[in-house]
């Protein structure tokens, strides 16, 4: 088996970790990862530091609109966090390797929980756009063609070489999160189902659409299932949620296409109650 590059072995990650905890005070046991122009939580981010990721040697830069590529740390809803302002993806031709390294970099810095969030396409025909998607499973497609940041040798500084999959998304979180949305009378529009990776960076052509339907996939985006099989791996506590900012077209021969600029829309339009969610969250869970 090849050796692991220098870049992602737990003295360099480690180093990452430290460089950021040298420039805080906080010590965030949360993390937070924002997808496609949801970055506007970070606002709600109190006495916060804050780094460019162009600042941080190793770090993966994103290069896609609604990706600032910042690195929060400071206070939300009472507890230390450290917030991703957008992410890096595969398709932007970094290697599922890479994709771990933020991700690392916060349990090392000594985070315990990792919150991920994206934009995604609707599957599930009863969905509508604008709904946020609870994470109750993933498929990981990717994963099907070998595309997994755990592949390589295993570090079991990082976590085993065998990690199970099969209760990835926190069962006590996704409660409290649903009890949150009722309350704030979010029900009509909060739902909890099945993430599907694509590599992207294309949409879906009708019969993959067809095809993730029938496989039992909710949502489809281009992102987060790697991020959260490294934090398994890792032991941490996860929780997801998708905006569906689009609904995948799944009818041949439509006029209407998908695309970027609807998707950062949607994002902008959902903003308010997302933060809402997720601050709650913080803020009622036990860390
Ligand atoms: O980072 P996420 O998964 O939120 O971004 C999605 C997938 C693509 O990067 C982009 C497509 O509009 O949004
Ligand atoms: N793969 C995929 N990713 C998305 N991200 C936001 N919308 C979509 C979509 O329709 N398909």
């Amino acid at each position: 088996m090849a050796d692991i590059a220098k870049e992602y072995m737990y003295e360099n990650i480690e180093r990452i970790a430290n460089g950021i905890l040298a420039q805080t005070k906080h010590r965030p046991k949360l993390g937070i990862i924002c997808g496609s122009g949801l970055g506007a939580l970070a606002d709600k981010v109190e006495d916060r530091t804050v780094i460019n990721y162009a600042d941080i040697t190793g770090f993966p830069i994103s290069t896609v609109p609604g990706h600032e590529g910042k690195l929060v740390i400071g206070k939300l809803g009472g507890k230390a966090v450290v917030l991703m302002q957008g992410r890096a993806h595969c398709y932007e031709g970094h290697p599922p390797q890479k994709i771990a390294i933020p991700v690392r970099t916060m349990k090392l810095m000594g985070v315990e929980t990792l919150f991920v969030t994206n934009a995604a396409g609707g599957i599930n025909r009863d969905y509508k756009v604008g709904d946020i998607m609870i994470m109750k499973d993933h498929i990981n497609l990717a994963g099907f063609a070998g595309i997994n940041p755990l592949v390589g040798n295993n570090d079991d500084k990082f976590g085993p070489r065998f990690p199970p999959m099969s209760n990835a998304y926190d069962r006590k979180l996704r409660d409290l999160a649903k009890s949150i949305a009722k309350e704030k009378g979010f029900e009509p529009f909060v739902r909890e189902g099945v993430y599907c990776m694509m590599v992207g960076p294309n949409f879906e052509t009708v019969t993959e659409a067809r095809f993730l339907n029938i496989i039992g996939v909710d949502a489809t985006g281009m992102s987060t299932v790697q991020e959260v099989l490294v934090a398994r791996h890792a032991g941490m506590r996860v929780f997801g949620m998708s905006l569906i900012t689009n609904m995948v077209i799944s009818e041949y021969d439509v006029e209407s296409v998908a695309n970027h600029a609807e998707v950062l829309e949607t994002g902008k339009a959902r903003s308010k109650d997302l933060q809402t969610l997720v601050s709650t969250l913080v803020e009622r869970m036990d860390l």
